[in-house]
């Protein structure tokens, strides 16, 4: 077994043979006692816009740069370009040293912490965040099983090189392998100019709405990523991908790619790490149901009322299985913190009757400005019905939490302990988004009675959103 360092110095070296070239100003850097594996480091100030390292586009791990391409031709172009990076990946893999990316295999991981691979009592942890439902172990378990599989049974003499095969079960785990590491190291790979279709009229297909293939860019995947804190993105261009400091970077300092403005559980899930910089990420799912019996548990509309209006709001395209509420930021409008679906919704089934018959006679949606004291108070219980989904308080977790990190210090810190203070995180995170807003509401509850007092009392028209117009006169 090689050892982690001596892996890097191959890979460097593999990286040279391999025409990448590397500005002499970075390092790979073993970031092990912060749990961020490797990462890559400045060791001399760096300024704006110099290129940290040029990768050819040869050395992207996709279909079309491996051997395979060419003998399982059809086999490639019927799959979707994920799963084709996955067969690809498999191939490469088991060929072992015949591989072109051997010392770059050797540098990916073995083993995750993403939410995949954790056991049933560790997701359990996680409480009742949404992420549980967004995992999909079985139904990746059931297309390698229905896609992967059936190509390694017709095509081994291809795929097991020199006849190591390997079990049904073993390929599965070397897919999932693969698949994870898609997940939290590939790049969507943007298409050389040549290589892009062109319509009559000379233009492209925009490239906003187009999937683009995923790849595995040797070196580029080596930099971890801690929320706003990215000093460094990847140009595609023609012939190769240049990564480049997009700020200042000094000597000593991490360099940090973008991984997105995630919420921690989507971070864990994906990635498989949590920082605090992500908090001002976190989102909290409510789910349809636990919406609709808030409602119903208002009393104000009846079960019937509920499910005609549903139907109707349904027909026009605003029902989700779940909403989203944002941890919310100082000053931001409401919509920024719950969806404007969710508003639209719980404003719909709070409107007297008539209102509700002669909005949905013109097809018409409520108008989502300020919201009503109504509104308001129907939220703080929704939010309140989702924090006590989860089975500890905001302060329990707390103790916990400090217990946990206590004991950290005192031992060394096992896997399973690291994903303990994970899931405390995500959680706490999560009900911490949900106490934010509730103060949010009930500040908003109180101006708006304040307005919804003063409506009465003067001669304007009090509209069902809390919005208010002035009576026409004459
Ligand atoms: C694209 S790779 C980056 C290279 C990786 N550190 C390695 O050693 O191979 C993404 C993985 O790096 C780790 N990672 C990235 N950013 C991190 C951070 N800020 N803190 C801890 N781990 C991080 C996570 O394990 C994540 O799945």
């Amino acid at each position: 077994m090689i050892e982690f360092e001596e892996r890097s110095q191959a890979f460097l070296s593999w990286l040279s043979t391999s025409s990448v070239s590397l500005n002499s100003k970075i390092s790979l850097a073993d970031l092990r006692s912060q749990h961020a594996g490797r990462g890559v480091v400045a060791t001399s100030d760096i300024i704006e816009d110099e290129i940290l390292f040029t990768i050819p586009r040869e050395v992207i791990l996709i279909a079309e740069n491996s051997d395979l391409s060419a003998k399982l031709p059809q086999v490639l172009e019927e799959l979707d370009s994920w799963t084709a990076l996955i067969l690809v990946m498999m191939y490469e893999h088991l060929k072992g040293s015949a591989s072109p990316w051997k010392p770059y295999f050797d540098v990916l991981p073995l083993t995750f912490d993403t939410l995949m691979f954790w056991t049933q009592e560790e997701l359990e942890e996680l409480q009742a965040s949404a992420v549980r439902n967004k995992i999909g172990r079985d139904s990746a378990d059931k297309t390698f099983r229905e896609t992967i599989l059936p190509i390694f049974h017709s095509n081994g003499a291809i795929l097991f090189l020199n006849g190591n095969f390997i079990s049904d079960e073993e390929l599965l785990s070397l897919a999932h392998r693969m698949a994870s590491t898609i997940m939290a190291y590939a790049f969507d790979i943007e298409k050389k100019d040549g290589d892009k279709e062109f319509d009559e009229e000379g233009y492209t297909s925009d490239e906003d709405d187009e999937v683009l293939p995923k790849g595995m860019v040797p070196l580029a995947d080596m930099l971890n990523a801690d929320a706003d804190r990215n000093n460094a993105r990847l140009f595609y261009q023609e012939d190769a991908l240049v990564m480049k400091a997009i700020k200042p970077i000094a000597a000593g300092e991490e360099i940090f790619n973008d991984y997105g403005p995630l919420p921690r559980s989507d971070l864990l899930r994906r990635y498989g790490y949590v920082t605090s910089n992500y908090a001002k990420f976190d989102v909290v799912e409510v789910s349809h149901e636990i919406l609709i019996d808030t409602v119903a548990q208002n009393g104000a509309i009846s079960r019937e009322e509920i499910d005609s209006r549903l139907e109707y709001l349904d027909g026009e395209g605003i029902i989700d299985t779940g909403y989203d509420i944002c941890r919310p930021v100082p000053g931001e409008p409401i919509q920024e913190i719950f969806s404007p679906e969710l508003l639209t919704v719980i404003a719909a089934l709070l409107m007297p009757t008539a209102d509700f018959e002669q909005m949905k006679e013109r097809g018409k949606l409520p108008k989502i400005g300020s919201i009503s004291s109504k509104v308001a108070s129907l939220l703080s219980k929704l939010v309140r019905n989702r924090a006590m989904q989860y089975a500890t308080t905001f302060e329990d977790d707390e103790v916990a939490l400090s217990s946990l990190l206590a004991s950290h210090t005192q031992n060394n810190l096992s896997r399973h302990s690291y994903r303990m203070q994970m899931a405390l995180e995500v959680r706490l995170g999560e009900k911490s988004a949900l106490r934010e807003a509730e103060q949010i509401l009930q500040r908003l509850e109180a101006t708006a009675i304040e307005s919804e007092k003063d409506h009465k009392r003067n001669p304007r028209f009090h509209t069902d959103d809390g919005s208010s117009k002035k009576r026409k006169v004459g």
